[in-house]
């Protein structure tokens, strides 16, 4: 098996997916999801001039030199209400009973609050203070003016977008079909939590372990089976879920051994690998292959390795079905523990980052064995040791990919 470098095994798995044509769904269906269409703002924010205040509008000029002991008297001519339209203009000494939201009246270019007024009579209103012109009043577009940019195509969809749309009266939204996506684990070591099992056999894990990874990219889990290593059963079981699926992942069986068949019977299916075989630690066997319309991943077994498997692979196809690529943020970081690695590897260790008293960032580093996915809980991205070179010391300056604060880009075809 000749293994590819990551770079190059990556763009050839991502160049076979199309992005899903996009449809329409109703907001709240879109939490989560990923904008597939640039949003320019329908209209302005407010519509037009509105009090900011339950109060009166008033010219300001009526309100020079007011105070408590010397009100100016005004006649309220009108009431105006949130979503009411004035019934008249504003002349000289009058003012308008106003609320919070409602539409300015004509002649009008300030608001007193009600707090410095006091009603003498039924239909005059005594204005305690003077207000300079514009007091209180949020103009045409005070929040977003039509017209102005707002979101790009690629943007995670989150409620306050949601609200925002909402506000510019939209009630759908444009955005990609989640893929759906099956999982299936194999190994006749595996017993499934929940029920008990012999210090020599192994707790199956990788299921929910993918499925998480899964939804966290935006995928819909349609399915999550496990299966014996048995020709006959895997054969049946990933046909079955390949066929109902746009991505089917596997875990176990993607190695040499005796019993790992995954690739070999996915070959007999008829699947044809774009992948296999990646010069990457850990994940070294992971492959992808396409089995008629579906897109096989498979992972390896060991759960370390099947994370980092799917973070560099399932991660960026699911997205990609979804119209977007990630950016992760990568910072140049020392490493605090030193590597031996395999020349020709890229090998990613997950870690954290520190920046000590002397300003210089850090990247911790922990034990990280395929099997043990320990050091995954926490993490905050990986230390990227490149192909080229095999010795890394204490100290030694490498790149740190970071998870948090992706920034998600439309696929451009
Ligand atoms: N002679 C060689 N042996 C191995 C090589 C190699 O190149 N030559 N590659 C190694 C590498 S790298 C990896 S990674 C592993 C992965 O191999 P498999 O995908 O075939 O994984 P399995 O053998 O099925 O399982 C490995 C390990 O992980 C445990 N496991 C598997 N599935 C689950 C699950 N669903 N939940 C929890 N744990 C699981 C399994 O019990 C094993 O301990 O191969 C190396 N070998
Ligand atoms: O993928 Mo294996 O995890 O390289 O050790």
């Amino acid at each position: 098996m000749s293994l590819s470098p990551l770079a190059t095994a990556r763009k050839a798995a991502l160049d076979a997916i199309q992005p899903a044509s996009p449809l329409r769904v109703p907001l709240l269906d879109a939490l989560g999801r990923f904008l597939a269409q640039d949003v320019v703002a329908s209209r302005s924010l407010p519509g037009c001039p509105v009090s900011a205040m339950d109060g009166y509008a008033v010219r300001a000029e009526d309100t020079s030199g007011s105070n408590r002991d010397r009100p100016a008297r005004l006649r309220v001519v009108d009431t105006v209400y949130a979503g009411h339209l004035p019934s008249r203009s504003l002349l000289p000494g009058e003012a308008s009973r106003i609320f919070t939201g409602a539409p300015l009246p004509e002649g009008s270019n300030a608001i007193v609050r009600q707090e410095a007024t006091v009603v003498p009579a039924e239909g005059l209103v005594d204005i305690c203070v003077s207000v300079p012109p514009g007091k209180d009043i949020r103009p045409t577009g005070e929040d977003l003016l039509a017209g102005t940019p707002l979101l790009r195509a690629g943007q995670r969809i989150d409620a306050s977008m949601l609200g925002v749309l909402a506000s510019l009266g939209d009630s759908h939204v444009l955005v990609r079909p989640l893929p759906r996506v099956a999982v299936l684990a194999t190994g006749d070591e595996l017993v499934p939590p929940g029920s008990p099992a012999l210090p020599h056999q192994v707790y199956e894990s990788n299921l929910i372990l993918v499925a998480a990874l899964a939804r966290e990219a935006g995928a819909l889990v349609v399915a999550q089976e496990r299966a014996r290593d048995d020709d006959e059963v895997l054969r049946s079981a990933l046909r079955r879920l390949a066929s109902g699926a746009e991505v089917l992942v596997t875990t176990g069986g993607a190695s040499v051994g005796d019993k790992d068949r995954v690739k070999g019977l996915l070959a007999g299916l008829g699947a044809s690998f774009l992948v296999d075989g990646v010069a990457l630690k850990p994940g070294k066997p992971v492959a992808v292959a396409r089995l008629g319309t579906t897109t096989v991943v498979v992972l390896p077994g060991n759960p370390g390795a099947a994370t980092v498997a799917f973070d560099q692979f399932a991660r960026p196809l699911l997205l990609r079905f979804q119209g977007v690529s990630e950016e992760r943020q990568r910072v140049r970081a020392r490493l605090d523990d030193g590597r031996h690695k395999q020349a020709g590897f890229t090998y990613l260790i997950s870690g954290t980052l520190e920046t000590r008293e002397d300003g210089q960032v850090w990247a911790r580093i922990r034990s990280q064995g395929a099997g043990q996915h320990l050091q995954n809980i926490g993490a905050e991205g990986h230390a990227v040791l490149p192909p080229g070179r095999a010795d890394f010391a204490e100290g030694d300056e490498v790149d740190f990919e970071r998870f948090d604060r992706p920034r998600f880009l439309p696929v451009v075809l």
